[in-house]
């Protein structure tokens, strides 16, 4: 029997909530410039920053300053809806933030392999590595049942001044990869771990659905990977004409709610001169899944990155008689080297996704940006 400490005990988030140091800072209150504050949601839909400890590393921890941060639309949604699905729920207060860079500030006993200042991007989901996890023994660590993923709940997230991690779980960043980008490779590697697992080839023609960060990100790696041409389509013309200045080749097709997924593939087939061998679908919305099943070739895949509603509807005779295949994508795995390398080596510029840069001190209004549509925010960034 394993007697080793799980990291559901070590970055317990009762330690947290009960440690008298814990507290929620008044509005208008400022803090002091090393105090470790962070922004937490809870059940009442309430978002405010906090103060927490600052922790010390224990065996194989490092403590790090935590640069930069995403808001991730999860982020927003556990704020604002409590839940994502039937196993997300929040039910107290709870740390957001797991789109992070940040730089090592103290080293654990029996760390060897990194040393104060070094400059890291953050893996939030901290997989239990016990070789008895099937999961992580085969690599597919995304799927360890026992998994600390930072920010989801009830384990709190990585969007704080100090943020304990295990050593293991960093990503060294070299000197041309910004912490900004360090922070971006989080939601980048979802976008990989799609390209992938759905098997995008040279020149296959690509439909993307939805251009939001995910989205996105997808379309900057699906360039890189050679897929042409790429349809991106989106409700708001806003969000198509962001695509477009950052993959001037890409097509854009804006999907009007009017009409019907099958019309809407016409279109998209129009703008693609013919029926596409792959969707990358980046909004998890059932209306958006027809309209990429419709407009795929026999033989084509579906590849949902999105995630939506706990049941939805799929054109089954659509699919059968046109042996569509329909794949999903569950966060990731061993995507953040190769994130870092294309970033670094310039084949994929992530750069121009962040919009919107508020200080740690203002965490609560770049939520209220990132929640807000009318604000046209892509990627909000907190920094430190
Ligand atoms: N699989 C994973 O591990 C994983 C990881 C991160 C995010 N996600 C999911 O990916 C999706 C995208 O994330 P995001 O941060 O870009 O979200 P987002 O909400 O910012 O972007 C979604 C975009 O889709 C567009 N859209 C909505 N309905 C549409 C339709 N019918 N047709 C075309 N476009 C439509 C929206 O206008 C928006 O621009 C979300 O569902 C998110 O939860 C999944
Ligand atoms: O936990 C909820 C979501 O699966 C994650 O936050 C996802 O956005 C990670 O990329």
């Amino acid at each position: 029997m394993s007697t080793t400490t799980s990291n559901a005990e070590i970055y317990s988030p009762r330690k947290v909530l009960q440690h008298p140091e814990f507290r929620i800072l008044s509005p208008g209150e400022k803090p002091s410039s090393d105090a470790n504050i962070a922004a937490f949601y809870n059940p009442a839909h309430e978002i405010h920053l906090v103060q927490k400890p600052r922790p010390k590393p224990g065996p194989g921890q490092v403590l790090l300053h935590v640069r930069a941060t995403g808001i991730c639309g999860s982020d927003v949604h556990f704020w604002q809806h409590g839940r994502i699905g039937d196993s997300m729920v929040v039910t107290d207060e709870c740390g957001s933030g797991h789109e992070s860079a940040g730089q090592v500030a103290e080293v654990g006993p029996g760390v060897t392999q990194w040393k104060v200042g070094d400059r890291v991007a953050i893996e939030a989901g901290v997989p239990c590595s016990q070789p008895v996890c099937d999961a992580c023994r085969t690599g597919r660590y995304n799927a360890c049942p026992d998994v600390v993923f930072f920010s989801t709940p009830p384990f709190h997230g990585t969007l704080s001044r100090w943020h304990l991690h295990p050593a293991q779980w960093l990503h060294r960043l070299p000197d041309n990869v910004s912490f900004e980008e360090g922070a971006l490779c989080e939601p980048l590697a979802v976008a990989l771990a799609g390209i992938e697992r759905s098997g995008l080839r040279l020149g296959d023609p690509l439909l993307i659905c939805g251009a939001g960060p995910i989205g996105l990100v997808t379309l900057l790696s699906a360039r890189a990977a050679g897929a042409e041409p790429i349809i991106i389509t989106d409700l708001f013309q806003s969000r198509l004409d962001f695509a477009k200045k950052l993959v001037p080749g890409v097509h854009t097709v804006l999907i009007k709610r009017e009409s019907t997924p099958k019309e809407q593939a016409e279109e998209i087939k129009k703008a693609a001169d013919g029926p596409l061998k792959l969707a990358l679908e980046c909004t998890g919305v059932q209306a958006s899944i027809h309209t990429a099943v419709y407009s795929m070739q026999f033989g084509g895949k579906v590849f949902i990155i999105g995630v939506g509603k706990n049941e939805q509807v799929f054109p089954f005779m659509h699919l059968s008689t046109n042996e569509i295949d329909v794949s999903f994508q569950y966060r990731y795995c061993n995507q953040y080297p190769k994130a870092i390398r294309l970033v670094a080596g310039g084949l994929i510029n992530i750069k121009p996704l962040v919009t919107h840069r508020f200080q740690l001190e203002n965490a609560v209004d770049a939520f209220h940006v990132a929640a807000d549509p009318a604000q046209g925010a892509i990627k909000v960034q907190i920094q430190d």
